[in-house]
């Protein structure tokens, strides 16, 4: 988790938390699909360093948050913003090459490929490193290590997401949106995922998480947002989410 410091140099910065700029952040934000509004009038953020929780309904719109920062879908009003520039509107292939990862919930390998080849893909708009960055990885994730010539099909539930971070983290980013980790895994499997989510984390990487594991998801964070009708009801500390009978009643199944 986040030490709370300010990556800015001159320490000058003055955001409105403890004097720290966001990595990222969207403000005043209305976005969805086609027509259908989703997003109203939304605004999060993410500090340096830190992991911050959506959590909320289902259909609250958190996913929704996670796809409006990677372009993939445009801001309708208010800003998205990168280290205080505007990326709203950027295709996710900027994005990426801008600094800002994600790792969908499904289909975020190539189950043909093998893992190696998987990192090679998520390596393509490097301009050189490759070898080294994925060696780290591989240091770093013993076990992507040991199966990189299979198949990522063959890889269990757990496995296939932590090759899922790995092939994000190739491109060196230092915001990750990770959408729902623990989805359709084992409790056990889960505990070891949000573990290298700790670990990614622990890359200087800022992460912005939705997760419905309420519990588990806020416990591994510094700070958590409850989404309804895609807007921002609450927004705290993990324990002050979790301690709060309404938030608690409401939006957390009690
Ligand atoms: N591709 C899409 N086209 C049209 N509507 C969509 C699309 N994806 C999501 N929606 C709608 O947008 C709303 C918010 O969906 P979103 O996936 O952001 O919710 P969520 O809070 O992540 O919930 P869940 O846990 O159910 O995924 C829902 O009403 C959903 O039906």
């Amino acid at each position: 988790m986040s030490d709370g410091m300010t990556d800015d140099a001159t320490g000058a910065a003055d955001g409105p938390h403890g004097g720290t700029d966001p990595v990222l952040s969207l403000s005043g934000v209305d976005s969805g699909y086609g027509e259908v509004q989703v997003l109203d009038d939304c605004s999060v953020r993410l500090d340096p360093g830190e992991i911050v929780c959506l959590v909320g309904p289902n259909g609250a719109g958190k996913s929704t948050v996670l796809k409006t920062a990677f372009g993939m879908l445009s801001p309708w009003t208010g800003t998205v913003e990168y280290h205080g520039r505007d990326i709203g509107g950027m295709a996710p292939e900027e994005i990426v090459r801008e600094g800002i990862g994600y790792v969908p919930q499904t289909d975020n390998v190539f189950g043909s490929l093998t893992i190696e080849e998987n990192l090679r893909m998520g390596g393509v708009a490097r301009e050189g490193g490759l070898d080294e960055v994925i060696a780290e990885l591989y240091d770093r994730f013993p076990i992507v290590d040991e199966k990189r010539n299979a198949k990522a099909r063959t890889l269990s539930g757990g496995q296939r997401q932590v090759l899922a971070f790995a092939r994000a983290l190739v491109m060196e980013p230092d915001v990750l949106l990770i959408d729902e980790p623990s989805a359709g895994l084992a409790p056990n499997t889960a505990d070891d995922v949000f573990e290298d989510v700790q670990a990614v984390n622990d890359m200087d990487t800022a992460i912005l998480m939705v997760e419905q594991n309420v519990t588990k998801g806020l416990g591994i964070s510094d700070r958590g947002y409850v989404l309804d009708q895609g807007t921002v009801r609450f927004e705290g500390a993990p324990e002050e989410l979790l301690a709060d009978d309404e938030v608690s009643q409401l939006y957390l199944g009690g």
